[in-house]
Order: C-alpha cells, then structure tokens, then sequence
C-alpha cells in the first residue's frame, strides 16, 4: 500500500441483515485527501456502509477499493495500518487511561501484539494527544470522560494508527458547536482521505469536499458538495423545507433551515 492518501471505490456492494437488505447495491467514491460526507436521514445505512468499508462486516456482494487494491485483500495489519474507523459508540469498557487507549492506535506499527503497557509512550503519543487538544487528559480514565472527551480520544487514537484513510461515524456527535468546528479543521488539515457520517448539513457544507446521500440503503446521490446540497434535494430526502444560500464570506453553500415541508404547506393553507 502507497502512503499517499489513496481514493475509495465501493462497488456495488449489498448487505444483509436480520432478514433485511440494508445496504443495497451500493457504488460512489471518496476522492484520494478529501472529506466526503455521508449524509441522509436516521436508518439510511451510513453506519452501514461505514462499517463495510472498515471491514467490521462483510457484504454479501460488491467490493469496497482502497486506491486499486480491494479490502479483502489486504492483511489484517496492513487493512489496520491503511484505515482508521472511528465508531459512534466506540466504547470499552476496560479501565484503561487516555494514554493507553492511544497507544492502542499504534499496535498495528510494532513488531507483534504487544500489550499497551508494553509500548511505552513514544513522541508518537504525546503527538496525537496534542493534535487532538487533550494532553491534559492523558491520565485519565475512560470511564471518567465526558463523552467529548470521549470523542477527541478516539480521533487521537485514530491517528496514532498513522491512516492514509479515516472513516468516522458522526464525529461531532458530542461535541459544542466551538469543538465540533475545531475537530473537523483538524481533520482538514491532516489532508488524508476522509469518510464522515454527518447529520449537521451545515457542518457537512463548511466541511466536505464530497457528499454522498443515502435513502434506505441506496446512494441517491453523490458529487461535489456545492452540486449536491439543494433545496430539492433537501426536500425530496429529509421532508425539508429549506434554502440554500452561498454563505457571504466563503462561498460555500450554506442551509437555512424553513421548517419541514409538511409543516410549511399546513401554514400556507391555515
Ligand atoms: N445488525 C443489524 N441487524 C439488523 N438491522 C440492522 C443491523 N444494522 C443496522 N440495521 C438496520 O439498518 C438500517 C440502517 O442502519 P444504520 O445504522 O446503518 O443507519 P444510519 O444511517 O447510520 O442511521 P443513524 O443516522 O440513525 O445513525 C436501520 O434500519 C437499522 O435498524
């Protein structure tokens, strides 16, 4: 695997479970060293398709490349060293510090298995504490954490991983609007390429390169931000009433939200 930030290909790709289809024939890209957004309503398979990528589960059909290699092929270390899954509820429940549940991170980079108190704590650790803001933290205890804290350490072990390619499910799920702009910056900055399920379609339009909107279990549509973030769009896939501007100092777009459309036509014929 090349170090560069590779692009994702997911092709096709079907899940099943518990009786139901949930991912259905999916295909759309994430561009190599971008943020693509996933975004449509709650049950639309983004946790879905994140965690087939991120090989948690295995498609019954399709096949999800990273740069020309298909996921399947590649070994576990090399899969662990290549991409960063950073879960909604990652949780442990072992009694572990924020130090070590970093240093986790960097298992797949050393010579075997070692235990985390094995590792010692390299430049590498105090590194991804800083870039994640919490080297106050590093002592802690998981279990003591607010579940921002939470949130920031799992990125900061993500990236002790040193991933050409993160995946990340809501990361600005328990975040204040100050962290959750700061996190996504940081995440810009490090330049890999990034898949983010988001529920913020403002955040997703300040943030993202790239969307792809699912509706029970399809993609609907995917491309350019600025292509893809439209009043139709927003009221076709979440019942939205809203306009979509180009913000006045970046350019970018930027939803306003009305109400949803049912409650908009109610008001007009009340
Ligand atoms: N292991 C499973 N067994 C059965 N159904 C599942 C399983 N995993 C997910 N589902 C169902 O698949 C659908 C998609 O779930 P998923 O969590 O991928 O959606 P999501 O878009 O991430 O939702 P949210 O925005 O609410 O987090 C949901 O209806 C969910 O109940």
């Amino acid at each position: 695997m090349t170090h560069h930030s590779p692009e994702i290909r997911v092709e096709d790709l079907t899940w099943s479970a518990g009786g139901h289809r949930i991912l259905d024939r999916v295909s759309c890209t994430a561009p190599a060293g971008r943020v693509t957004g996933l975004i449509g309503p709650n049950g639309s398979g983004k946790t879905s398709l994140l965690s087939t990528i991120g090989r948690l589960v295995r498609p019954d059909s399709g096949r999800v490349l990273i740069g020309d290699v298909p996921a399947t092929a590649m070994h576990r270390r090399e899969f662990a060293r290549t991409v960063a899954l950073v879960e909604q509820h990652s949780a442990t429940e072992l009694d572990l510090t924020v130090e070590q549940i970093v240093e986790l991170g960097a298992i797949p980079h050393r010579g075997g298995w070692a235990r985390p108190s094995a590792l010692g704590t390299g430049g590498l650790v105090t590194d991804c504490l800083t870039t994640a803001g919490i080297t106050e933290l590093r002592h802690r205890l998981w279990q003591s954490l607010s579940g921002g804290e939470k949130q920031k350490t799992q990125l900061a072990r993500a990236f002790a991983q040193r991933p050409c390619v993160l995946l990340l499910d809501e990361p600005t799920n328990h975040l204040d609007v100050s962290a959750s702009l700061e996190l996504l910056e940081l995440i810009l900055a490090r330049g890999l390429t990034t898949v983010a399920a988001m529920h913020d379609l403002n955040l997703a339009a300040m943030y993202c390169d790239h969307l792809v909107v699912l509706r029970g279990g399809r993609v609907v549509t995917e491309g350019p931000t600025e292509s893809v973030l439209t009043t139709e769009l927003l009221a076709d896939v979440y019942g939205l009433d809203a306009l979509v501007q180009s913000h006045p100092r970046t350019g970018r777009p930027m939803v306003v939200l009305c109400g949803t459309v049912d409650a908009t036509t109610e008001r007009s014929f009340s």
